[in-house]
């Protein structure tokens, strides 16, 4: 059970096991960090060349000709992102950042009046959403400490979902919540939480940056108003691709807070009026040209969600993660370890490990060639990714960690953690 042949007989039996030789893995290196980086592959390396070779031959025309011309490159990557969020095709584009998509949400969406003022948040969310949140509460005027609402966390990993609702109260204008939590992994059960949104007429929507192929959506059908998310985590396109949006169908019509002539219809973009005639669909949520080379990788690394489908690679993720939780506890119970995931199925896609010589532990995984990342003040996080790794790397990954943690070969380093994780 705990032995190596176990894990080889479980990638044996692995239907896409495959799919890892279409990825450039590092050589001797155990990558786990695919939820915050993910790898290159070939195709999307073959998307990005040849967009540059539409540059190289096509120049300007490049717009409007070619395999994937650029005028229409947010909207055909938007629709292949769609199946991974639930979306209707028009109501998913791709554009943006993570947080200057939720920037463009809110300034669209928060309308406070009268006594509706606040937005309600958590206090687990990344950070950058925090800031974007209240910056955008002080551009109406108002002030963040009294209008931002943040659900509280008992024990500073999960949140209660009876919580989040019982915090939808008479004053909230809009609710920004994440899909997965970027620390302990935990899904949040989006369905209830935007159906109790949706009978208070409250907007609701979600950063999925940790949730978007790796988890199943299904926004459409939930009534979510709206949702952001990167696509350089679990959809492998590389350092700084171009993010995404959803907006329901529902809200089509509302003017985009954030205008910009990207956003309007494309038979009249070029009309040049100053009165902007904004496109019907999500599609209007964008602002100016899209950053092309970065979304041209994208196009090569969904291809491969599409043929495997998002629901296989949950079920093989959730294999991958439960299988390095065994380890866990069957090799590393005396190293004084904290399981900080959800230990049910509504963990997302990576292991949470909490320990006070986290960051010195994340570094020796290093040196042993396990990458890992450290998020403070303790946590030690573990993505075994369902595209590209196996069980035995997940097999071997624990044993490194059971040899760092046997040997003490972490207190050689600082208990700090890098610049960057
Ligand atoms: C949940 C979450 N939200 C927001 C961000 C910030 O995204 P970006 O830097 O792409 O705007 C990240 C990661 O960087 C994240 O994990
Ligand atoms: N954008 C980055 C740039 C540099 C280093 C990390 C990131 C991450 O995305 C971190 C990730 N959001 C996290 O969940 O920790």
């Amino acid at each position: 059970m705990f032995k190596i042949e176990e894990a080889i007989k479980l990638d044996a039996q692995d239907e896409i096991s495959q799919y890892k030789n279409e990825f450039y893995l590092m050589k001797d290196v155990l990558y786990m960090d695919g939820n915050s980086l993910g790898l290159l592959s070939k195709r999307a390396e073959t998307t990005l060349l040849n967009l540059l070779d539409s540059w190289k031959t096509l120049g300007i025309d490049g717009w409007t000709e070619g395999e994937n011309p650029w005028f229409y490159m947010s909207e055909t990557v938007g629709g292949k992102m769609a199946p991974l969020v639930g979306g209707k095709l028009g109501e998913v584009i791709a554009t943006g950042s993570t947080t200057s998509n939720l920037h463009q949400l809110v300034a669209t969406f928060y309308k406070p009046t009268g006594n509706k003022t606040k937005i309600l948040a958590d206090e687990l969310n990344f950070p950058s959403d925090i800031y974007a949140l209240k910056s955008q509460i002080a551009l109406k005027g108002l002030d963040p400490a009294e209008h931002l609402v943040q659900v509280e966390s008992d024990d500073g990993r999960f949140l209660s979902e009876d919580r989040i609702i019982e915090a939808m109260t008479e004053d909230i204008a809009l609710i920004v919540l994440p899909g997965v939590l970027y620390r302990s992994g935990q899904v949040l059960n989006m369905e209830k939480i935007a159906a109790a949104a949706n009978d208070r007429g409250i907007p609701i929507g979600f950063d999925l940056c940790h949730s978007i192929g790796s988890v199943p959506h299904s926004l459409h059908e939930w009534g979510v108003d709206f949702a952001f998310w990167c696509t350089y985590k679990h959809l492998n396109g590389g350092p700084g691709s171009v993010g995404g949006l959803f907006v329901h169908e529902k809200n089509f019509g509302t003017a985009p807070g954030l205008a910009g002539w990207f956003g309007s219809k494309k038979e009249s973009q070029f009309d040049m009026n100053h009165t902007m005639d904004p496109a019907e669909d999500s599609s209007a949520f964008q602002v100016g040209t899209p950053h092309v080379l970065s979304l041209a990788p994208v196009i090569g690394a969904l291809e491969m969600f599409d043929e495997v489908g998002i629901d296989r690679i949950r079920e093989k993720s959730l294999k991958l993660t439960g299988y390095m939780m065994k380890l866990v506890e069957h090799e590393l119970s005396e190293f004084g370890f904290t399981v900080g995931n959800p230990i049910d199925d509504t963990r997302g896609g990576h292991i949470l490990l909490e320990h006070q010589e986290a960051a010195r532990i994340c570094k020796a995984l290093k040196e042993a060639g396990v990458i890992p990342d450290f998020r403070a003040p303790n946590g030690v996080r573990l993505a075994p990714v369902a595209l590209y790794n196996t069980f035995e790397d997940v097999w071997h990954t624990i044993q490194k960690l059971k040899v760092i943690m046997d040997e003490k070969r972490y207190e050689k380093f600082e208990n700090k953690r890098g610049v960057v994780a």
